[in-house]
């Protein structure tokens, strides 16, 4: 089972900043969708408000239908993990917020949270304040990901976890997510590293939708041109350029806008290879702008 969401005109104000600006937003679910933004663009808030964490004053969030916010049915089947320490009580140990969890999540799974609590190597009878700040990010993943909620949020719940142990989440997410289809939203500023499990990328900067796009189309919107250098210049003249490198005769020079078919006979005649951008690039480009 998954939720799709429904957002309409969502608009939130602080007194210094608007920190979501009239967004309006489709997922079907069913998928898992990256959601890319620079910091102070509205992510947390944005997951906040789906999570019926607080009340939407202007515009409209709906999950399943319905509005979740004092939802009782939808609550129990959204689970947000923000970043490490979230989910965790000073005093309690690993075991109490497992137990905990288990009894406010009807779908909760007791041998997928055994499997990465192994996984992570986390002591069941530890208590959460002895826990590293890895350790504490990996314990919000297993309850994350333990609790099979139709709609799982991870809001660069990462934080202090090693490489080895970020991959290890990667994949335990994945492989959880091919046996159990559910929506799944990832918040992350490690891009390229999480790239590959985006079905969907959703892109905002400063409140507003700058892209919501399966990855692969996004990735079209440019490409990367590799080859001799002279070619690669002279078929790159005019368009706007992302990134370049060079490495003696070859260059590889990485630019946004659509490039039609046209292009890219003459870009195979002349020995060139078009590749797909990297999403971080297109990221860089389609958020950067004065953030003072
Ligand atoms: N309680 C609050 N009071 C006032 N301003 C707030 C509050 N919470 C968030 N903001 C502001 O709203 C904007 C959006 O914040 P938010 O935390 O949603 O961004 P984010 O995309 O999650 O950022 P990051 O990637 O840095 O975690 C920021 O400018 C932030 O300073």
């Amino acid at each position: 089972m998954s939720l799709g969401i429904d957002i309409q005109g969502l608009t939130v104000r602080y007194p210094d900043v608007t920190a979501i600006d009239d967004l309006t937003l489709r997922l079907a679910g069913g998928k898992i969708y990256g959601l890319l933004g620079r910091n102070g663009s509205g992510k947390t808030t944005l997951l906040s408000l789906i999570a019926a964490y607080r009340r939407v004053r202007e515009g409209r969030v709906i999950v399943d239908g319905q509005e979740p916010f004092e939802n009782e049915r939808l609550t129990q089947q959204i689970c947000l993990i923000r970043e490490a320490g979230d989910v965790v009580i000073d005093g309690d140990s690993v075991g109490n917020i497992l137990r905990r969890a288990r009894l406010l999540r009807p779908t909760w799974d007791d041998d997928a949270a055994e499997r990465l609590l192994e996984l992570f190597e986390l002591p069941r009878r530890r208590g959460v304040s002895k826990l590293s700040r890895g350790q504490r990010s990996a314990l919000g993943i297993t309850v994350g990901l333990a609790s099979r909620a139709p709609l799982t949020m991870f809001d660069e719940s990462y934080l202090g976890m090693d490489a080895p142990s970020r991959y290890a989440f990667y994949d335990a997410l994945l492989e959880d997510y091919m046996e159990h289809p559910r929506t799944i939203i990832l918040s992350t500023h490690l891009i390229e590293e999480v790239a590959r499990l985006f079905e969907e990328v959703v892109i905002i900067d400063r409140g507003r939708l700058v892209a919501h796009e399966d990855t692969d189309t996004l990735r079209m919107r440019g490409a990367a041109v590799v080859g001799p250098a002279v070619a690669v210049d002279d078929f790159t003249a005019g368009m706007t350029v992302l990134g370049e490198q060079r490495l003696g005769g070859t260059k590889s020079v990485t630019v946004y806008g659509d490039i039609g078919e046209d292009a890219r006979r003459v870009a195979t005649d002349w020995g060139l290879e078009l590749s797909p951008v990297a999403l971080q690039d297109l990221f860089v480009h389609l958020t950067k702008g004065d953030h003072a």
